[in-house]
Protein backbone atom coordinates (compact mmCIF):
# COMPACT_ATOMS: atom_id res chain seq x y z
CA UNK A 1 0.00 0.00 0.00
CA UNK A 2 1.20 3.54 -0.97
CA UNK A 3 1.97 5.38 1.84
CA UNK A 4 -0.09 7.56 3.63
CA UNK A 5 0.65 11.28 4.24
CA UNK A 6 -1.09 14.52 5.28
CA UNK A 7 -1.60 15.23 1.64
CA UNK A 8 -3.33 11.84 1.12
CA UNK A 9 -6.56 11.82 2.71
CA UNK A 10 -8.33 11.44 0.01
CA UNK A 11 -6.85 7.98 -1.10
CA UNK A 12 -7.99 6.39 1.73
CA UNK A 13 -9.84 8.16 4.56
CA UNK A 14 -10.00 5.58 7.03
CA UNK A 15 -6.15 4.46 6.72
CA UNK A 16 -5.51 8.27 7.57
CA UNK A 17 -8.11 8.95 10.36
CA UNK A 18 -6.25 5.42 11.74
CA UNK A 19 -2.87 7.11 11.59
CA UNK A 20 -3.40 10.66 12.35
CA UNK A 21 -6.43 11.16 14.51
CA UNK A 22 -6.50 10.33 17.61
CA UNK A 23 -8.01 7.62 19.76
CA UNK A 24 -11.67 8.21 21.30
CA UNK A 25 -12.25 11.42 18.75
CA UNK A 26 -11.51 8.92 16.04
CA UNK A 27 -14.35 7.33 16.74
CA UNK A 28 -16.00 10.32 17.26
CA UNK A 29 -16.69 9.57 21.09
CA UNK A 30 -17.33 12.98 21.86
CA UNK A 31 -18.99 13.10 25.66
CA UNK A 32 -15.78 10.51 26.23
CA UNK A 33 -12.70 12.77 25.07
CA UNK A 34 -13.90 16.53 25.15
CA UNK A 35 -13.15 17.92 28.84
CA UNK A 36 -13.85 21.51 30.11
CA UNK A 37 -11.35 23.72 30.76
CA UNK A 38 -12.61 26.77 31.71
CA UNK A 39 -16.24 28.59 31.04
CA UNK A 40 -16.98 27.77 27.39
CA UNK A 41 -13.50 26.49 26.61
CA UNK A 42 -13.36 22.32 25.74
CA UNK A 43 -10.10 20.82 24.99
CA UNK A 44 -10.06 17.58 23.83
CA UNK A 45 -7.03 15.21 21.83
CA UNK A 46 -7.12 15.65 18.30
CA UNK A 47 -4.00 14.43 16.51
CA UNK A 48 -1.33 11.91 17.17
CA UNK A 49 1.89 12.91 17.28
CA UNK A 50 3.22 11.75 13.64
CA UNK A 51 0.32 14.19 12.28
CA UNK A 52 1.79 17.20 14.61
CA UNK A 53 5.43 15.97 13.87
CA UNK A 54 4.77 16.22 10.06
CA UNK A 55 2.58 19.47 9.86
CA UNK A 56 5.22 20.89 11.54
CA UNK A 57 8.09 19.92 8.83
CA UNK A 58 5.64 20.67 6.31
CA UNK A 59 5.87 24.43 6.96
CA UNK A 60 9.29 24.48 7.94
CA UNK A 61 10.12 22.90 4.73
CA UNK A 62 7.96 25.12 2.93
CA UNK A 63 6.71 28.40 4.46
CA UNK A 64 6.78 31.54 3.59
CA UNK A 65 6.37 32.92 7.04
CA UNK A 66 4.26 36.23 6.92
CA UNK A 67 4.05 38.58 9.91
CA UNK A 68 1.32 41.00 8.11
CA UNK A 69 -1.55 38.87 7.16
CA UNK A 70 -3.74 40.60 9.63
CA UNK A 71 -3.63 44.16 10.24
CA UNK A 72 -4.52 43.77 13.79
CA UNK A 73 -3.07 41.86 16.22
CA UNK A 74 -0.76 39.53 13.27
CA UNK A 75 0.79 36.19 13.82
CA UNK A 76 3.88 34.85 12.13
CA UNK A 77 1.86 32.23 10.40
CA UNK A 78 1.45 30.43 7.16
CA UNK A 79 -2.14 29.65 5.52
CA UNK A 80 -3.09 25.89 5.41
CA UNK A 81 -3.86 26.66 1.58
CA UNK A 82 -0.11 27.55 1.12
CA UNK A 83 1.02 24.17 2.03
CA UNK A 84 -2.11 22.75 -0.08
CA UNK A 85 -3.46 21.19 3.00
CA UNK A 86 -6.49 23.17 2.91
CA UNK A 87 -9.02 20.91 1.91
CA UNK A 88 -7.88 18.16 4.35
CA UNK A 89 -7.81 20.17 7.09
CA UNK A 90 -11.60 21.59 6.60
CA UNK A 91 -12.53 17.64 6.51
CA UNK A 92 -11.26 17.27 9.98
CA UNK A 93 -12.78 20.12 10.94
CA UNK A 94 -16.30 19.01 9.35
CA UNK A 95 -15.74 15.49 11.34
CA UNK A 96 -14.02 15.61 14.42
CA UNK A 97 -14.36 19.61 15.58
CA UNK A 98 -17.35 21.22 14.52
CA UNK A 99 -19.78 18.60 15.74
CA UNK A 100 -17.88 18.96 19.49
CA UNK A 101 -19.53 22.93 19.07
CA UNK A 102 -22.80 22.13 17.59
CA UNK A 103 -23.05 19.51 20.10
CA UNK A 104 -22.48 21.95 23.29
CA UNK A 105 -23.63 25.14 22.32
CA UNK A 106 -26.68 23.50 20.39
CA UNK A 107 -26.06 24.55 17.06
CA UNK A 108 -28.93 23.90 14.94
CA UNK A 109 -30.33 24.93 11.59
CA UNK A 110 -28.48 25.36 7.89
CA UNK A 111 -26.42 28.85 8.34
CA UNK A 112 -24.34 26.52 11.79
CA UNK A 113 -24.43 23.54 9.75
CA UNK A 114 -23.68 24.50 6.01
CA UNK A 115 -22.31 28.27 5.76
CA UNK A 116 -19.23 28.47 7.82
CA UNK A 117 -16.31 29.39 6.54
CA UNK A 118 -13.06 28.81 8.30
CA UNK A 119 -9.71 30.71 8.48
CA UNK A 120 -7.24 28.29 9.23
CA UNK A 121 -3.11 28.68 9.51
CA UNK A 122 -0.34 27.63 11.55
CA UNK A 123 1.16 30.34 13.86
CA UNK A 124 4.94 30.69 15.44
CA UNK A 125 6.44 32.06 17.80
CA UNK A 126 9.94 32.29 19.22
CA UNK A 127 11.85 34.07 21.82
CA UNK A 128 14.35 35.91 19.09
CA UNK A 129 11.38 37.04 16.82
CA UNK A 130 7.89 37.26 17.63
CA UNK A 131 7.19 35.56 21.18
CA UNK A 132 3.70 36.83 22.48
CA UNK A 133 0.72 37.66 20.72
CA UNK A 134 -1.47 40.51 23.08
CA UNK A 135 -5.03 40.31 23.70
CA UNK A 136 -7.60 40.58 21.38
CA UNK A 137 -10.90 39.52 20.18
CA UNK A 138 -10.87 36.93 17.07
CA UNK A 139 -13.07 37.53 14.28
CA UNK A 140 -15.71 35.30 13.81
CA UNK A 141 -18.20 32.82 15.28
CA UNK A 142 -15.82 30.56 17.31
CA UNK A 143 -11.95 29.19 16.77
CA UNK A 144 -10.15 26.06 17.56
CA UNK A 145 -6.69 26.10 18.08
CA UNK A 146 -4.43 23.15 18.25
CA UNK A 147 -1.08 22.74 20.42
CA UNK A 148 1.39 21.56 18.13
CA UNK A 149 4.66 20.81 20.15
CA UNK A 150 5.35 21.14 23.65
CA UNK A 151 9.69 21.24 23.95
CA UNK A 152 9.27 25.06 24.64
CA UNK A 153 9.37 27.11 27.30
CA UNK A 154 5.91 29.89 28.60
CA UNK A 155 3.37 30.14 25.77
CA UNK A 156 -0.03 28.91 26.08
CA UNK A 157 -3.56 31.24 25.29
CA UNK A 158 -4.43 33.18 27.98
CA UNK A 159 -8.19 34.15 28.62
CA UNK A 160 -7.73 36.57 31.51
CA UNK A 161 -11.41 37.43 31.79
CA UNK A 162 -11.42 33.67 32.79
CA UNK A 163 -8.30 33.04 34.21
CA UNK A 164 -7.24 30.30 32.34
CA UNK A 165 -4.21 29.05 30.45
CA UNK A 166 -5.07 27.30 27.54
CA UNK A 167 -3.41 24.30 25.27
CA UNK A 168 -0.90 23.07 27.68
CA UNK A 169 -0.65 19.23 25.73
CA UNK A 170 0.05 18.91 22.05
CA UNK A 171 -2.31 17.49 19.78
CA UNK A 172 -4.90 18.81 21.82
CA UNK A 173 -7.70 21.32 20.15
CA UNK A 174 -9.58 23.83 22.32
CA UNK A 175 -12.65 25.34 21.38
CA UNK A 176 -13.82 28.98 22.70
CA UNK A 177 -16.28 31.74 21.20
CA UNK A 178 -14.96 34.61 20.06
CA UNK A 179 -16.82 37.80 21.59
CA UNK A 180 -16.94 36.43 25.41
CA UNK A 181 -13.81 35.00 25.20
CA UNK A 182 -10.92 37.86 24.07
CA UNK A 183 -7.44 36.03 24.86
CA UNK A 184 -3.48 35.90 24.17
CA UNK A 185 -0.92 34.55 23.53
CA UNK A 186 1.66 34.23 26.51
CA UNK A 187 5.36 34.97 26.02
CA UNK A 188 7.25 31.77 24.80
CA UNK A 189 10.65 32.58 26.38
CA UNK A 190 12.41 29.60 24.79
CA UNK A 191 12.44 27.21 21.92
CA UNK A 192 9.58 27.88 19.12
CA UNK A 193 5.73 27.24 19.57
CA UNK A 194 3.50 25.91 17.24
CA UNK A 195 0.12 26.35 16.81
CA UNK A 196 -3.34 25.43 14.16
CA UNK A 197 -6.11 28.70 14.39
CA UNK A 198 -8.81 27.94 12.33
CA UNK A 199 -11.47 31.00 13.05
CA UNK A 200 -14.99 29.89 11.94
CA UNK A 201 -17.62 32.30 10.74
CA UNK A 202 -21.09 31.59 9.50
CA UNK A 203 -20.43 32.87 5.55
CA UNK A 204 -22.97 36.09 4.41
CA UNK A 205 -25.11 35.75 7.90
CA UNK A 206 -26.34 39.13 7.27
CA UNK A 207 -27.07 38.47 3.41
CA UNK A 208 -30.30 36.63 2.07
O1 LIG B 1 -0.95 31.83 20.68
C1 LIG B 1 -2.07 31.46 20.97
O2 LIG B 1 -2.27 30.49 21.69
C2 LIG B 1 -3.28 32.23 20.48
C3 LIG B 1 -3.26 32.56 19.01
C4 LIG B 1 -4.41 33.46 18.66
O3 LIG B 1 -5.12 33.89 19.49
C5 LIG B 1 -4.70 33.85 17.25
O4 LIG B 1 -3.94 33.46 16.35
O5 LIG B 1 -5.71 34.54 17.04
FE1 LIG C 1 -6.87 34.79 18.68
Amino acid sequence: MDEITLASWEDNWDAWVQKYIAAGTRSKEIDLVVETLGPDIYHFPLFTHAFCQEIIESAERQAQWSTDRHSFYPTTDVLLRDLGLDDMYHKVLEEFCHPVARQHWRLEGRRWLETMAEESFMARYRAEDQQLLSIHQDFGDYTFTVGLNTDFEGGGTWFPRHQVLANPKNGYCTLFPCITHPHGGRPTTKGTRYILVSFCRRRNLYVD
